[in-house]
């Protein structure tokens, strides 16, 4: 293996991508605050959920102030010298995906024109997040994490209420049997923050696309993602062609992730997406990545097996067992084919 350097590391060019931006896609949108029409609001995330697996949430109930305050935090954090990026986040143990990283996504050798964090978040209580290293983190630090701990409570509260929906939606007897895996205390997610800087040379150049994080699905239950009103990113339609999200501020975006398609037995698609970078301006995510409890065994749920002729799609597996597998490949790689069960 070819370990590089830091300094090596800033040398690395990524070539720029002149292919044509896709159109733009065509995102189904779900209010949460249309009041009363309930029965539509969960019949609309389930036809989302198997079209595209990907869906727009307004209506939302999270304050337009609260989000204001961590996109100016994410971009101060962001403006940070480099060296007190890498110190605040520091401490994280070996092997651990968490903290401050820049081009580098994974430990796989994906490269991305992308600096991020990514902070691990536990299942309850209102103060979700672990931060490694925390014995003495900068006092700029705490008032940050203490925003995105904010943050997460309340983005956690409206995805439940979209998991309740789909749960409805879905006809299970069991209203719970989505929100219980990720509001359980030992749930397994996490927050990440990613800043995509303009690139100087496309600048120049005016034209061509990067790759800012490459093309890869959600292994958790489902993710929650707000950007600034920066375009760049691209989900992959069933035809297999790509289209572009308009970027909205004020709403919030929903991925199916890989888990949820195995508990609907494939009724619900994991989306594939990508960042890709041509915007003059940085383009600022944060996303939230709900998983279940490390021990929790994963299958298709029986009342989506029985209702697709008694086919199961997907053999059972814990979680800690499919974030391993999922640790150990690239981020294009489809990890879910690993475990498919044999077709009749
Ligand atoms: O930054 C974005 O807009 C999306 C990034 C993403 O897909 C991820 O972090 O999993
Ligand atoms: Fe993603």
């Amino acid at each position: 293996m070819v370990v590089l350097t830091k300094g090596e590391l800033e040398q690395i060019a990524l070539p720029a991508v002149h292919k044509a931006v896709p159109p733009l896609a065509d995102v189904p949108e779900v209010d949460l605050g249309g009041g009363g029409a309930r029965a539509a609001a969960a019949r609309a995330v389930v036809a989302a959920c198997e079209g595209h697996g990907f869906f727009k949430v307004t209506g939302h109930g999270v304050p337009a102030g609260l989000l204001a305050r961590v996109e100016a935090a994410a971009a101060t954090f962001f403006s940070m010298p480099q060296l007190e990026k890498e110190a605040a986040a520091a401490g994280a143990p070996p092997g651990s995906p968490f903290g401050y990283a820049s081009k580098r996504i994974g430990s796989n050798g994906d490269l991305g024109w992308v600096e991020y964090l990514l902070l691990g978040v536990t299942g309850a209580g209102a103060a979700p997040l672990c931060v490694h290293g925390e014995a003495s983190p900068p006092p700029s630090f705490c008032s940050f994490r203490d925003l995105l701990n904010e943050y997460v409570v309340a983005v956690r509260a409206m995805m439940c209420e979209v998991l309740g929906l789909m749960a409805e939606g879905l006809g299970l007897k069991e209203k719970d049997a989505l929100v219980r895996l990720v509001s359980h205390e030992e749930s397994d997610s996490m927050l990440r923050m990613n800043h995509y800087p303009p690139h100087p040379e496309l600048k120049q150049q005016g034209h061509g696309r990067l790759t800012g994080f490459g093309e890869h699905t959600d292994p958790q239950v489902i993710s929650v993602l707000r950007s600034n009103d920066t375009s760049g990113l691209e989900i992959s339609l069933r035809d297999g062609s790509w289209a572009s999200v308009p970027p909205d501020r004020d709403s919030f975006f929903i991925n199916v992730g890989d888990v949820l398609q195995v508990l609907t037995n494939g009724r619900f698609r994991s989306v594939r997406h990508r960042v890709m970078v041509s915007s003059p301006r940085p383009r600022v995510s944060i996303i939230f990545f709900a998983g279940p409890p490390p021990r929790e065994r994963l299958a298709p749920l029986p009342w989506l097996v029985a209702e697709d002729g008694g086919r199961c799609r997907y053999r059972e597996f814990t979680w800690r067992e499919y974030k391993a597998s999922a640790y150990r490949t690239k981020l294009a790689e489809n990890r879910l084919c690993h475990f498919e069960t044999e077709a009749d």
